[in-house]
């Protein structure tokens, strides 16, 4: 079986993948410290207490924090005996190369999404991935990433007023009854939500502007389903499409080698 790992800034994802199906997804907080003993015990633990059984015999990581890779590279190489493809290594073969300025290191997350996201619909499309921070991924009709747009993410913004603002408590993002907020935690919640949705659709609707084609727009990440309950934002909400990338990509490097 397949190890996809994408770790982000926040959570990092593990899901098993036995070639036809995803067999077990879990989630712990990023952080560079833990080490691959930590990993495997924790892994192994949740593996065995959801009766998932088969081998690991492979492994893919995306990081977007460069520093969680050791660590994953140890778990990789002791518990399971094998090199792990990192997403972003020059080794590692991307179905279509991104087209951006030369230099540019591209989240590998984003790349991730792009390849998920073509395979399932082919071109022409936008990814918006909630995460620690919202990305919007532009994916051509041949399936490259050609560039996108970086927001701050919603936790992150609803956690930057809290820090910033004596006054202002620390909230969690929901859907407000109205748009006119008669509480200080209703306003701050009227501000986000109704914001984000007016962010997400006014930069997808210049993407499109500026790209003059119709496109899809893909919606993913936790957060996608709740401004989903605000207006038409997306084509289609897939909860796994990063996960979904990680099985395309290692697939088309298998072929390749
Ligand atoms: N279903 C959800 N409901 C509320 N908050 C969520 C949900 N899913 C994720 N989040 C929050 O969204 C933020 C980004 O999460 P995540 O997608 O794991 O980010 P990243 O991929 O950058 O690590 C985190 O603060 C997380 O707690
Ligand atoms: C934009 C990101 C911080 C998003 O990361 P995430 O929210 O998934 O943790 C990540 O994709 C990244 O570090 N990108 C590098 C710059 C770029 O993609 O152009
Ligand atoms: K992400």
């Amino acid at each position: 079986m397949l190890l996809c790992i994408d770790c982000g800034n926040t959570n990092t994802v593990f899901a098993l993948w036995d070639g036809a199906r995803i067999r077990g997804t879990w989630r712990t907080s990023t952080d560079w410290r833990r080490t691959a003993d930590q990993y495997y015990v924790w892994l192994s633990t949740l593996m065995a207490a959801q009766g998932v059984e088969g081998r690991i015999e492979e492994v893919i990581i995306s990081s977007t924090v460069p520093r969680v890779v050791f660590n994953l590279r140890v778990l990789a190489d002791r518990y399971y005996g094998t090199r792990p493809m990192v997403v972003g290594k020059p080794e590692v073969q991307l179905p279509v190369p991104p087209r951006v300025d030369p230099g540019t290191q591209v989240g590998p997350d984003r790349l991730v999404n792009s390849a998920g996201a073509h395979d399932r619909h082919g071109g022409d499309l936008i990814v918006v991935d909630f995460g620690t921070a919202t990305t919007f991924d532009v994916v051509a009709q041949d399936g490259a990433y050609v560039g996108g747009v970086i927001a701050p993410g919603v936790n992150l913004s609803l956690e930057a007023l809290h820090q910033a603002a004596a006054a202002l408590p620390h909230v969690d993002v929901t859907k407000p009854q109205q748009v006119v907020g008669t509480n200080t935690l209703a306003c701050m919640q009227s501000g986000i939500f109704w914001g984000y949705i007016g962010l997400v659709r006014g930069i997808c609707d210049r993407i499109k502007g500026e790209y003059g084609q119709p496109m899809r727009i893909i919606g993913t990440g936790g957060l996608a389903p709740l401004f989903a309950q605000g207006d038409v934002l997306f084509d289609t909400i897939e909860d796994d499409l990063t996960i979904h990338g990680l099985t395309v990509i290692h697939q088309a490097n298998k072929e390749t080698a």
